[in-house]
């Protein structure tokens, strides 16, 4: 398994690129530690897949050196890469068994057939197709195909990584919580470096150790799942992270105060601002308490979710949302109060002190 370098990353696919919306990949500056668990989250278009493919060897990119461990590998083939890739769609060989299918990475690499037929078996009971180890791939159905793909992904142990590109989009809901399950013990067990893209932030928080949040051909950050939901370093992770996302406000800064409309909010600490900064305030729903005291708000609606209920509101003229617990009662002069751990400001998108870079892996 390999530690992977992303040096100064950069790639358009049209010639001669001049702005940054040129680029599919804007500047990627990352190390990806040896063994890690990272998936690629991001809306569609947000350049996921040409980065994974410039991991993989599919593409070149314009810009920029991809590393191994330390070894240049940017001008090797896919093949030399040696790296495993699960995709989307099930690539099995339909005439072979479901056996043979899963033996083909380790017999093409000269794997003993002892050792062949040790790893596939223990592959099966894994993806549990054991009991069709001898049936043709032909007649599964597209779960089971997708299982053998994933079966073909993790048999060898001498891969540099494994990339997978949204692979249980066509397993049914049940089965992609089993897979996902089993994926996840699998990487603890096997300690293999994995890269997978995923558009579903469930996939990507319950999966991964490190959640790669891209938009717009940046990486916005990188974090765990706490991290993501406590600290976003951009306004899109908020937006993106959390069911609802973070609530975003115009704001002024008036020293260690925070201004909304007509209230004043006291923050932690007085952030750095330039003359002509884009400032917002944001706040997750989950940070703001709602009863009598505070800042008056005008409730629109409350949406009962189990436990806890969103409460959508206007405040200071702006939608605002709010996640109670289902025995906190709404009074009829409702108020709110920010808790001050999760109000952050962001300057121009950016969290207030941080780079405008998604910082280490
Ligand atoms: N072969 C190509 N030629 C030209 N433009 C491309 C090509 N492939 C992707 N793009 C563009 O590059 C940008 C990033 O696309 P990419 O497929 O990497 O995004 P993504 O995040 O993987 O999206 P999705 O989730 O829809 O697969 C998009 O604007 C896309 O239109």
């Amino acid at each position: 398994m390999a530690r992977i370098t992303l040096d100064h990353i950069r790639h358009a696919y049209g010639p001669n690129p001049q702005a940054d919306t040129d680029y599919a990949l804007r500047e990627v500056h990352h190390e990806w530690k040896d063994g890690g668990a990272y998936a690629l989250l991001g809306p569609s278009g947000c350049g996921k897949t040409t980065l994974l493919n410039i991991i993989s060897g599919l593409l070149q990119p314009s810009h920029g050196r991809i590393l191994f461990d330390g070894k240049d590998v940017t001008d090797l083939s896919t093949q030399a890469r040696n790296i495993a890739q699960v995709f989307q769609f099930p690539v099995v060989y339909d005439t072979m068994s479901v056996y043979d299918n899963l033996a083909f990475p380790l017999r093409n690499r000269g794997v003993a057939e002892a050792d062949v037929d040790r790893r596939v078996k223990e592959m099966l009971e894994i993806i549990d197709l054991s009991d069709r180890a001898k049936r043709k791939a032909q007649g599964l159905t597209a779960d089971q195909k997708q299982k053998i793909s994933l079966g073909r992904g993790l048999v060898r142990n001498d891969v540099n990584a494994i990339l997978f590109d949204e692979p249980l989009t066509v397993i049914d809901p049940h089965m992609k919580w089993v897979l996902r399950s089993q994926l996840k013990r699998l990487h603890k067990q096997l300690g293999f470096t994995m890269v997978y893209v995923t558009h579903d932030q469930t996939e990507a928080l319950t999966f991964a150790d490190k959640v790669v949040v891209m938009y717009e051909g940046q990486i916005v950050q990188i974090g765990t799942p706490a991290e993501l939901f406590e600290k976003p370093r951009h306004t899109f992770v908020g937006y993106f992270i959390g069911s609802p996302g973070m609530n975003v406000m115009p704001v002024s800064l008036d020293g260690a105060r925070a201004v909304v409309g007509s209230q004043d909010i006291a923050l932690a600490e007085a952030p750095k601002s330039v003359a002509g900064d884009r400032l917002q305030l944001g706040i997750r729903p989950e940070f703001i308490r709602i009863g009598r005291e505070g800042m008056p708000v005008r409730i629109d609606r409350v949406e009962d979710i189990g436990r806890r209920k969103i409460v959508r509101a206007d405040f200071e003229g702006r939608p605002i949302a709010i996640v109670a617990s289902e025995d906190v009662e709404i009074p009829a002069e409702p108020k709110i109060a920010f808790d001050p751990a999760g109000v952050h400001i962001y300057v121009n998108s950016w969290l207030a002190g941080s780079p405008a870079t998604a910082g280490e892996a």
